[in-house]
């Protein structure tokens, strides 16, 4: 192992990055809240405003994927689809079987200039995961109860709002409506059995309400489906854990470009054509675990710097006083605050691998 490769696997350093993301996560959180009075004067400027501040929470984490762990993206696709990503609105279809796909999309919008604006059709319990669910607050993210009865008003409603939206943005769709197990899966494919529906080999069955309502209330805003397939070579489960720890994976994401048009209108037929859908992603799966890659040429987007640079100023500007608040603390000889800061420490170094695992949001109570 390399001396860089050491340090990056040192407990120190992932406090030192947990601490740069809370805190500025809440100063961020804070200025979110400012922009309160900025929306009944000038909502399109108060959203802008959201954006860009949004930005620098999430391009936190991306840096993270890209800078800290070097982890590579690459991107299987149509080149003349490709002039189009980052320059329409567009929803994407996305398989949900990894703990960090989520990012590797954020990656993504990143390096195709959307990643302020990105949205999603998330649970209604991250909504109140404190910065990354506060942020989606005042980004307008739509949230679901799971439940078909609320959802289908609530969730037209949110998604009429964005009409006006000022930014080109992408609204992610996780159709399979949670992260793939075997277990899950099992039941899926019983599900599917019953209903007379072909069975998916990498997929779990998808939920096709939620894809017809964003669909027709998106009409005349996205201009198409991003049908988006990722999987990571050798095999790899890749970990929010490990990318802190330095690990570098390497992420293929093959995306096909389909004009809103071609979606048939019909609620049923829409539903059908999800089904058919799936179909074709799981043969895609297929070939990549045979192949060892997509079909489609690659048309891989390069990093760009501003993560990293966002990433750098929030740490130069919170280390400075946490450097400061040390020394005064060693300096004080107080043995009960060394102690009482060492137990803080301790406390966060419990929590942190959980928060990396992700367990903890996805064991939120419904
Ligand atoms: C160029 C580059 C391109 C792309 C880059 C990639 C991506 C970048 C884009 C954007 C990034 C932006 C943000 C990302 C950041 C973070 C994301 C993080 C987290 C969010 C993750 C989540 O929260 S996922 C969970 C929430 N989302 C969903 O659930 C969506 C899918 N669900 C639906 O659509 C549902 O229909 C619903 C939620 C609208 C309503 O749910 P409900 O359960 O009430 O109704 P359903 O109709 O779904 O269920 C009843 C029917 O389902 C049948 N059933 C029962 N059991 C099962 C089963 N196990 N599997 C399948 N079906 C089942 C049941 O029989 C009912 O059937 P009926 O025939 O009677 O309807
Ligand atoms: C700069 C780096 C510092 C990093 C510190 C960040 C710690 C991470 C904090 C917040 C990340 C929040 C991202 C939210 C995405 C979580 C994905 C998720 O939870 O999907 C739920 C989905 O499966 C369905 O779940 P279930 O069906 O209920 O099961």
């Amino acid at each position: 192992m390399g001396l860089l490769q050491l340090l990056k696997s040192q407990f120190l350093c992932h406090l030192i990055i947990c601490y740069v993301f809370l805190v500025s996560g809440l100063i961020i959180n804070l200025l979110q809240l400012c922009t309160l009075p900025v929306w009944l004067v000038s909502k399109q400027l108060a959203r802008r405003i959201n954006i860009r501040l949004a930005y620098c929470i999430s391009s936190q984490m991306v840096a993270i994927l890209e800078w800290w762990s070097g982890t590579e993206c690459t991107l299987y696709t149509d080149p003349k689809s490709y002039p189009l990503y980052g320059k329409e609105n567009a929803i994407v279809v996305l398989n949900h079987a990894f703990e960090i796909d989520f990012l590797c999309g954020w990656t993504f919008c990143e390096r195709f200039g959307v990643l302020g604006s990105s949205k999603v059709l998330a649970k209604k319990q991250l909504a109140y995961v404190p910065i990354i669910g506060w942020m989606w607050y005042f980004l307008e993210i739509v949230f679901c109860k799971r439940k078909w009865e609320e959802d289908r008003r609530t969730v037209n409603e949110s998604l009429e709002k964005l009409r006006d939206y000022p930014e080109n943005f992408w609204f992610l769709l996780y159709c399979e409506g949670t992260r793939f197990t075997p277990k899950k899966h099992q039941v899926s494919m019983q599900v599917a059995e019953s209903k007379g529906l072909s069975k998916l080999k990498y997929h779990l069955l998808p939920r096709t309400k939620g894809f017809w309502v964003t669909v027709q209330s998106l009409r005349g805003t996205a201009a198409a489906v991003y049908d988006s397939t990722l999987n990571f070579r050798n095999n790899e489960m890749p970990t929010l854990l490990g990318l802190l720890n330095g690990k570098k994976y390497h992420a293929d994401l093959y995306v096909r470009r389909i004009p809103l048009e071609l979606i048939p209108e019909d609620e049923k037929e829409c539903a059908e054509w999800l089904h058919k859908l799936y179909q074709e992603k799981d043969s895609f799966q297929e070939h990549y675990a045979k192949t060892g890659r997509f079909p489609g040429p690659i048309m891989s987007p390069p990093r760009r710097p501003w993560s990293l640079i966002n990433w750098l100023f929030w740490s130069c500007l919170l280390l400075y006083p946490l450097g400061l608040l040390l020394t005064q603390l060693i300096s004080s000889g107080s043995v009960f605050t060394i102690v009482a800061s060492v137990a803080v420490c301790s406390a966060a170094a419990d929590l942190t691998p959980q928060i990396f695992t992700g367990s903890s949001l996805d064991d939120w109570p419904d």
